[in-house]
């Protein structure tokens, strides 16, 4: 069994478009990145990288190339699993393994996201070959500490095959 841990941040802009764990937030504000900014999606494919020691999603895919502009956080993820050797449906390793569980937290100030909970969990679940009772994602404000960005932090658990 491996543990692994991701991270990621984008600051919010006017204009631009809130996914968050491959689900359309309504909101007035979006990450400013160089893909679709999907700060959950994101998190989850570091903390796969980080369970088999392969590194972060800016070394695989750094914002300095056009390849990843405006990359979705579902092919991202779908990628890293294949790169890890946990995609739930192909794995050309010899030692395959397969995420197990997933625990997320985001923090944002606005909008709730507590209504878009249960689909956040369906996707990020079919992304990973799980059930929704797999996956958990926590929501928190920052209490006005950083009203300008949005954060997701999450652990999953892999397991060989
Ligand atoms: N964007 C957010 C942030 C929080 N929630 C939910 O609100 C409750 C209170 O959050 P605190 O950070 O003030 O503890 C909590 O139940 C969160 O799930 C939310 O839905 N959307
Ligand atoms: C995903 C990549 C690549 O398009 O760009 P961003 O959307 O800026 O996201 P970040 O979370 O900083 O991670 C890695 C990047 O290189």
């Amino acid at each position: 069994m491996w543990i692994g841990f991701g991270e990621d941040a984008h600051r919010l802009e006017p204009g631009r478009k809130l996914l968050l764990g491959g689900v359309e937030v309504a909101a007035d504000r979006g990450p400013v990145a160089h893909s679709d900014g999907d700060a959950l999606l994101h998190a989850v494919a570091d903390a796969v990288l980080s369970a088999v020691g392969a590194g972060d999603i800016g070394e695989v895919f750094p914002d300095t190339d056009p390849r990843w502009a405006g990359l979705s956080g579902a092919e991202l993820l779908e990628r890293v699993l294949e790169l890890a050797g946990a995609h739930p449906l192909r794995c050309e390793r010899p030692r395959c393994g397969r995420v197990r569980q997933v625990r997320a937290v985001v923090t944002l100030d606005r909008p709730k996201l507590a209504p878009y909970r249960e689909a956040m969990r369906r996707r990020v679940a079919e992304l990973c070959g799980l059930e929704p009772a797999d996956v958990s994602v926590a929501f928190k404000t920052s209490e006005g500490l950083a009203p300008d960005h949005v954060q997701a932090r999450a652990l999953v658990v892999l397991e060989e095959a």
